[in-house]
């Protein structure tokens, strides 16, 4: 941008266009700040709820498996002497299963892994004995075992809860246990989606090879899970949430929460896009709460900016025509109401009254002849010119020192001065308000009567020459002068042949032996 096309920008604008800027920019970035605050808060938020929601239903499996394990051992323990008796296994069985149906299945085996009784009772398992990898092994463990998922052999994925009965001689005798199905309803489905109804949140069990027991999909149940940090971060044991990628490559929200029990791990994840969609709207909003304010704001800068550079604009706009007559009215009518702009005004002001003072004393030094002080030939014509424009009548006076020559040549140069300025005083003090005396030459003067009749111009005249005579001027001591007086009035012949006219008479009395009024 040239330097000529700033001196184009005012003052008004520039504060305008930089203010706007500022606010825009700071508008802008608070908007930022807002939005980024609000988007950590949301996924603060999300990952929070996701690990207590994570770590509450852990807790429920972990407590689910234990008082599992506990019926399991108190019914063990009643079956170690009764193995024989089908009776009572029959009842036990449905006992377990019918307690608080924490089983879809139950099954009572002996040492060899043979059935000995099952509830309920329609699957018709009893006698058999079982290949299946969760049930071989439960038998082989001989110890309170969770077995991986497995498929049972009637087609249901199952886990195995079971416990060993021992007898009294502390002998391994058999097992019972309970199966819970992960594909149908069970008690594992009612813990885990009993906590929460988010259906943005997925949650999910896997056990310790990845293989989901639980998710909200059913047909993905039994799936073994690929690369999925959250699984990684939750098989490595204890609670907590992270930032996620799942298996499909999806950035996700997760919280997650391990079950020493079973070594499973439990994981509530939801989708990090999903999750920020709000935020576009939440901005959306607050950008038109803000709106409004920043209408008001903007309204507020334009009117102080006005306020601010009025007092300048009308400085400057005074500035640009100092040479206005009105000039200093128009500086000192700007209300300056800040103390800048009461400087500059009183600056330009004090500017213009010196330059006006300087114009006029230049105009009068101009229009004056310096030695004398009376005007000269230009201000003369010039005074002639108004009196013939405005047709006022006047009588012209004019005046030669006799022999002035001699004076010059007797008392020297300065002396002769001296004895002009004398006259002029002579002049200066016959003159009304009004008459104008004027130097028109070396020794030559002119003296203008305006509104006089030629008999009182006369009377001027003869009054004058005798104060001249009798008037002592140092060094010289006394000199007299011829004057010749003319008049004009509006009807007569042009100014300048009335001062020929006054020329001549005075050219006249010279002849007729000086000191003398001719007319
Ligand atoms: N001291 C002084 N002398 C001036 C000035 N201007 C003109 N003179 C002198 O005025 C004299 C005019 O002389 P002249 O024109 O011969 O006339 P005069 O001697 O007055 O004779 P008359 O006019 O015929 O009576 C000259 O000697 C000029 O040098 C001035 O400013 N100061």
């Amino acid at each position: 941008m040239s330097v000529r096309s700033l001196t184009r920008i005012d003052l008004r604008r520039l504060i305008l266009l930089f203010t706007l800027l500022t606010a825009l920019i700071t508008l802008v970035s608070s908007l930022y700040v807002v939005y980024r605050v609000q988007k950590r808060e949301l996924i603060d938020s999300a990952l929070q709820s996701n690990r207590a929601y994570a770590t509450k239903v852990a807790s429920s499996i972990g407590e689910f498996l234990r008082n599992s394990h506990e019926h399991l051992a108190y019914s063990a323990d009643l079956l170690a002497g009764q193995l024989q008796n089908e009776g009572f296994l029959k009842s036990e069985a449905i006992r377990l299963q019918g307690q608080d149906s924490s089983f879809n299945s139950v099954a009572i085996f002996d040492a060899t892994g043979k059935v000995l009784e099952a509830s309920p009772q329609n699957l018709q398992i009893k006698g058999r004995i079982f290949h299946t990898e969760g049930i071989v092994q439960a038998l082989h463990g001989h110890q309170p075992m969770v077995s991986s998922a497995f498929v049972s052999e009637i087609g249901n994925l199952v886990i195995f809860i079971s416990q060993p009965i021992v007898d009294k001689g502390g002998q391994y005798v058999g097992a019972v246990g309970g199966s819970v199905y992960l594909q149908k309803q069970s008690v594992l489905h009612t813990l885990i989606s009993s906590h929460f109804n988010d259906v943005s949140v997925q949650v999910y069990v896997v056990d310790s090879s990845r293989r989901l027991l639980y998710h909200a999909d059913h047909n993905r149940i039994g799936q073994v899970l690929g690369p999925d940090t959250a699984v990684d971060a939750v098989l490595g044991g204890g609670r907590g949430a992270m930032e996620s990628v799942d298996a499909e490559g999806t950035a996700m929200l997760s919280g997650y929460a391990y079950v020493p029990d079973s070594r499973w791990g439990v994981i509530c994840a939801q989708s990090r896009a999903a999750t920020l969609e709000s935020l576009g709207a939440l901005m959306g909003k607050t950008a038109m709460a803000i709106f409004p304010v920043c209408l008001i704001g903007f309204t507020i800068i334009c009117w102080v900016t006005q306020l601010i550079t009025r007092p300048l604009r009308q400085l400057a706009a005074a500035a640009s025509q100092l040479d206005a007559v009105d000039s200093p009215e128009q500086i000192n009518s700007v209300r300056a109401w800040y103390i800048e702009a009461a400087h500059i005004r009183r600056a330009l002001s004090m500017g213009v009254a010196l330059m006006q003072e300087k114009l006029g004393r230049l105009n009068r030094q101009a229009q004056s002849d310096p030695m004398t002080g009376l005007a000269n030939r230009r201000a003369m014509d010039e005074a002639l010119r108004v009196l013939q424009q405005t047709g006022t009548p006047f009588c012209a006076m004019a005046l030669d020192i006799d022999h002035f020559k001699k004076v010059n040549d007797t008392f020297g140069h300065d002396a002769g001065d001296v004895a002009l300025q004398a006259i002029a005083d002579v002049l200066k003090r016959c003159s009304r308000d009004g008459d104008l005396p004027c130097r028109t030459g070396g020794e030559e003067f002119t003296l203008l009567l305006p509104n006089m009749p030629k008999a009182s111009a006369i009377d001027v005249a003869e009054r004058l020459r005798a104060m001249v005579e009798n008037t002592r001027i140092d060094q010289v001591g006394s000199v007299t002068i011829s004057i010749g007086v003319a008049s004009w009035i509006a009807q007569g012949p042009p100014v300048s042949v009335v001062l020929k006219q006054a020329d001549e008479l005075l050219y006249e009395a010279k002849k007729k032996g000086r000191n003398r009024v001719e007319a």
